[in-house]
């Protein structure tokens, strides 16, 4: 891939304007500028739909050099409104690859710039917090772009689940193609070759913006996974009768979503329930419960959370803007099992009286650190007591 020489520049909201090397879509989109620090992983990153609203800036210095591999996707296509990086590899070399990251973006109609000082970047987010942005690889001035910057909205009060949610219910890979066979023994699962041996669950997940690798990680952990869309309401769900219920991820502010509030409110009372990062927050909300926006989030694979029931520390891999509120969780009657080490906010719960747990953060990874892979088989072993 050659390099363009056209130029691409963000705008922040505060009229800082870093200007780079345009790649991508010829466009300009408007959003929330946040930065990921993970080092490898941006297919995942860019396909994830919980970035939908968002311009993402990669602190790892080159970012492209394996190409886009169609299998690695987290959604359906990129959902960025933009990415910007320090450079874009001019080569992608992998055999599971059949697209450069550029024409990928092109396709989708996102743009990109390089050449940016993307430290610089991050270090002003810190600061500042998070700002609203303008990107844009057109030619428009630095004014309008800042001043689009402005005029965007922001995430609060907006429901974004509305754009990525599933249109409507279906059955994840029926055929179980892409699961790895496994069977219990004892507490454990373990994978076997013996595929006759799997007593699956049936499980009803809501889909706020799920990424792929959850469904897979659940489909390999013993469930068979049903999804809904956001807006489903409980009796469609129970209809379906379950044993069990999952939480996804997904864009936007939690508080938003009162509808999935209402939903997962009624859902707790009767089914085990397991929920990440977008539906972590929905069952805080479900609690009654708030959130509140965090100053720049957590994005990267290496955030230090701290289990307060058994002491371990895991490293994990996050993406999320908003966090639970620790006091108002407590005053529900909720444990808050884990925290961040950062800066201390809630990264997970669980309830004393029900079989219901949730995680701020991403125990499928992809892209990160599979410290909390375990989660899965908690989750299949709370359910498999709950029938027992
Ligand atoms: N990954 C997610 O589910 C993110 C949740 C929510 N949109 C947040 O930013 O906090």
């Amino acid at each position: 891939m050659a390099k363009t020489t056209r130029t691409g520049l963000i705008a922040f909201e505060d009229g800082t304007v870093f200007r780079g090397r345009a790649f991508g879509a010829v466009a300009t989109n408007v959003g929330e500028a946040c930065f990921n620090t993970s080092m490898t992983g941006y297919q995942e990153i860019l396909t994830d739909p919980s970035y939908f609203s968002q311009i993402v800036t990669m602190t790892a210095v080159q970012i492209g050099n394996y190409g886009i591999c169609p299998d690695d996707v987290e959604s359906d296509g990129p959902k960025v409104k933009g990415f910007i990086v320090r450079e874009v590899s001019p080569v992608a070399s992998n055999w599971r690859s059949n697209i450069s990251i550029q024409d990928y973006l092109a396709e989708a109609g996102i743009p990109g710039i390089e050449g940016v000082d993307t430290r610089a970047i991050t270090k002003k987010l810190r600061v500042s917090g998070a700002l609203k942005a303008c990107i844009t690889t057109e030619d428009i001035s630095e004014e309008e772009a800042v001043k689009r910057a402005q005029e965007f909205g922001g995430l609060i009060g907006v429901d974004f689940v509305k754009e990525v949610t599933a249109k409507e219910a279906y059955h994840w890979d029926p055929e179980m193609k892409q699961s790895t066979p496994f069977t219990v023994v004892g507490t454990d699962l373990k994978l076997n070759e013996d595929k006759s041996a799997k007593p699956r669950f049936k499980v009803a997940a809501m889909d706020f913006g799920a990424k792929y690798s959850i469904y897979r990680k659940l489909q390999h952990h013993g469930f068979d996974v049903h999804v809904f869309p956001a807006t489903a309401s409980a009796e469609e769900i129970k209809s379906c009768k379950p044993d069990c219920v999952f939480l996804s991820n997904g864009p936007g502010d939690p508080g938003a979503v009162e509808y999935a509030h209402a939903t997962v409110k009624e859902l707790i009372e009767d089914y085990p329930t397991f929920g990440i990062c977008l539906g972590h927050q929905i069952i805080t909300h479900a609690l009654g419960a708030k959130t509140f926006k965090l100053k720049f989030g957590h994005r990267g694979g290496n955030q230090p959370v701290k289990n307060l029931e058994t002491g371990k520390v895991s490293i994990t891999a996050q993406n999320h803007g908003f966090a639970s509120t620790r006091e108002e969780l407590e005053k529900t009657g909720a444990i808050v099992t884990e925290i961040n080490l950062n800066d201390d906010t809630v990264e997970g719960l669980r309830l004393k009286d029900k079989p219901v747990f949730s995680v701020q953060y991403h125990p499928e990874a992809a892209p990160g650190p599979n410290d909390a892979d375990a989660l899965f088989v908690d989750f299949y072993n709370m359910v498999a007591k709950h029938h027992g």
